[in-house]
């Protein structure tokens, strides 16, 4: 997986849901299922982080916190929430 940042990845998270094929795109896939479908891939991601940071190693961690960086933002493209949304509450 390349390297980008949180707002790039975001970007190309909104230009997937809005055009992606749900066959090869997981982003196009999870919008279509919804929000309850995606509310439980954060949970799960959120649950792995913590395994990951008391049992696990730094690597490790770090992949699972991209995971759920991943799955936050496609919640956010489900339910229409900016960046700008988000970052007004920081
Ligand atoms: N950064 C990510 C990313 N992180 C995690 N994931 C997805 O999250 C999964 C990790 O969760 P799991 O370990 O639970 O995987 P799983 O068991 O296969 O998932 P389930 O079947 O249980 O739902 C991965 O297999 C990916 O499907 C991601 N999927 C896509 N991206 C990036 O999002 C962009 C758009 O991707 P597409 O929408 O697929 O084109 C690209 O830049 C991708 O690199």
């Amino acid at each position: 997986m390349a390297n980008k940042t949180f707002d790039e990845l975001f970007a190309e998270l909104e230009r997937k849901a809005a055009t992606g094929d749900p066959g090869t795109s997981r982003t196009a896939e999870l919008v279509a299922a919804g929000v309850h479908a995606i509310g439980k891939k954060v949970v799960e991601e959120a649950a792995e982080v913590w395994m990951a940071a008391e049992y696990e190693g730094a690597e490790r961690t770090a992949e699972e916190i991209s995971q759920l960086l991943y799955h936050l933002q496609v919640m956010m493209v489900a339910r229409g929430i900016s960046l700008a949304d988000v970052y007004a509450h920081l």
